[in-house]
């Protein structure tokens, strides 16, 4: 199989030079040399080993490199092109070698995702396949274009495996994804276990839309989640929403309440409905379980922020939820976390530490107005752009279609630093895309709904603002013999001349 262009790779590079006389082939000689000065560099090359070893039944022997290899394949953490930055990579091809330069191990990282599509689909067999392991010659200089570029995954509505979560993580790395937000808690599922109220996991989590099992994460498989995220270099952001969607909560703790009496688990869709009591008696009591939880969740989660949630607290009278808001801020701040909060807490005000998540469906919102004036970041997930339970078309058996449909195109056409009235591109943070799972109950509906929306996405977050549909379309159309041969289930949209 002829090696893939350099040309093909998405998110599109920041710059390529092909080399077509030259061309580099795997062989089961094939070394991988790593930086010997950095367990990072060791750890990335076990990862590009791992992804290489199945396909080709190569040994793939991993070890320091002693000055520039000229054989094999290096990940070097000198020598980089400067505008390479914290997250971006130079990758050089000759008949001999292949070496990959960055600054850091997420550079190394993202120069890996870059060769596995480099190299001929059979790569992403899971067995031996006879191929001819070539990859293009040429050089790639890239980098990111924006520092936030996420995925968010609701396993409240419907509950996931570990596995399943493991998988979904594995999407967003492929294509250069790297912050994970996960939807923990909502009206129908608590889905983390906090010692300080057993109840909320036990009971809380016992159910899910639909009024299956449910199910939720001890502390153990939650930093198995947080580790393996972190491996490829993504951060883990856990969600608890509040005031608002938090009925499994309310069912699990009675003094959260008004009345102190627990409301039943719910098991519908409707949003709106649930809040925490805002009166002055249970004022102390919920302060306290706001910041037991955060406490037991920010020792539990390495990454800088926590999400609070703050969505449609359509239960909570206005002047209450500015003061609730008011009194949450500074408990994240507490145990070291910055918050990160649906764009409706801009109400109360918050400081610039916090990153408020615009869901809305249309540019020009009055309090991102005032907030960006007072130096706010924001992270956009314009709800017709990004959100990624929303059906393709009317066909579209899963999702919904509140926000809109979106076609491949509607999730590529726009531009996430530019979207916002009265925002400036260095205030926007960059992308996320959330999967909200009223209607989706397995990993298919999960790849089917991501596949191929969010390699779309991920290219308005990592490449330069240039690059055009009709070059990415093109470009896409060779990534799906990789989802066949990687097993992932994925939407044939029309609009795509698939191979
Ligand atoms: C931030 C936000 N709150 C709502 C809204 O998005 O729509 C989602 C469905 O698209 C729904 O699941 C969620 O609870």
């Amino acid at each position: 199989a002829a090696a893939i262009g350099l040309d093909k790779v998405i998110p599109s590079p920041v710059s390529v030079q092909s080399k077509s006389e030259q061309e580099y082939t795997l062989t089961r000689n094939t070394v991988v040399y790593t930086d010997p000065n950095s367990q990072d560099a060791a750890r990335v090359g076990e990862y590009l080993a791992g992804l290489l070893r199945p396909a080709t039944g190569y040994p793939f022997t991993v070890r320091p490199a002693s000055g520039v290899p000229n054989s094999g394949i290096a990940l070097l953490l000198s020598g980089a092109n400067g505008s390479v930055g914290a997250s971006g990579y130079e990758i050089d091809v000759n008949g001999s070698r292949v070496l990959v330069r960055a600054k850091t191990g997420a550079g190394l990282f993202a120069a890996v995702q870059t060769l596995r599509q480099l190299l001929p689909v059979a790569i992403e067999n899971s067995t031996v396949e006879n191929a001819s392991w070539k990859i293009a010659g040429g050089h790639i200089l890239d980098y990111p274009r924006t520092d936030y570029r996420g995925g968010m995954l609701d396993v409240a509505r419907h509950f996931f495996p570990v596995s399943t979560v493991k998988r979904y993580i594995d999407h967003l790395a492929r294509y250069k994804l790297n912050y994970f937000h996960i939807h923990l808690a909502d009206d129908q599922g608590w889905r983390i276990q906090i010692d300080s109220y057993p109840r909320l996991a036990t009971y809380g989590g016992s159910t899910q839309v639909g009024g299956g099992p449910g199910g939720y994460y001890t502390k153990a498989e939650y930093t198995d989640i947080v580790n393996y995220a972190a491996a490829r270099y993504i951060t883990v952001i856990p969600e608890i929403d509040m005031p608002g969607h938090t009925n499994a909560a309310l069912a699990s703790v009675p003094e959260l309440n008004c009345n102190n009496q627990a409301p039943p688990l719910y098991t519908g869709t409707d949003v709106g409905f649930s809040s925490f009591c805002m009166d002055e008696a249970h004022r102390a009591v919920v302060t306290k379980f706001i910041d037991d939880v955060v406490r037991e969740l920010a020792a539990l989660t390495p990454g800088p922020y926590i999400h609070l949630g703050g969505d449609e607290a359509h239960s909570t009278p206005e002047a209450d939820y500015i003061a609730f808001e008011k009194r949450v801020f500074p408990i994240v701040a507490k145990y070291g976390k910055r918050m990160v909060g649906w764009h409706e807490i801009l109400k109360a005000t918050p400081d610039t530490t916090a990153l408020p998540q615009y869901w809305g469906t249309t540019p020009d919102d009055a309090n991102v107005k005032a907030a960006a004036q007072r130096g706010m970041k924001f992270l956009v997930s314009a709800a017709n752009k990004t959100y990624l339970d929303m059906k393709y078309d009317q066909n579209t058996p899963l999702g919904q279609d509140w926000a809109g449909l979106i076609e491949v195109r509607d999730a590529y056409d726009w531009n996430p630093t530019a979207y916002l009235t009265g925002v400036s591109s260095s205030q926007i943070a960059g992308f996320e895309a959330p999967l909200w799972t009223e209607t989706i109950t397995k990993l298919a509906d999960i790849e089917y709904m991501i596949f191929p929306r969010l390699p779309a996405l991920a290219e308005r977050g990592w490449s330069p603002a240039s690059r055009t549909w009709s070059d990415f379309r093109t470009r896409l159309a060779t990534h799906s013999p990789r989802w066949k041969k990687a097993k992932i289930t994925y939407y044939p949209s029309p609009q795509i001349a698939w191979p």
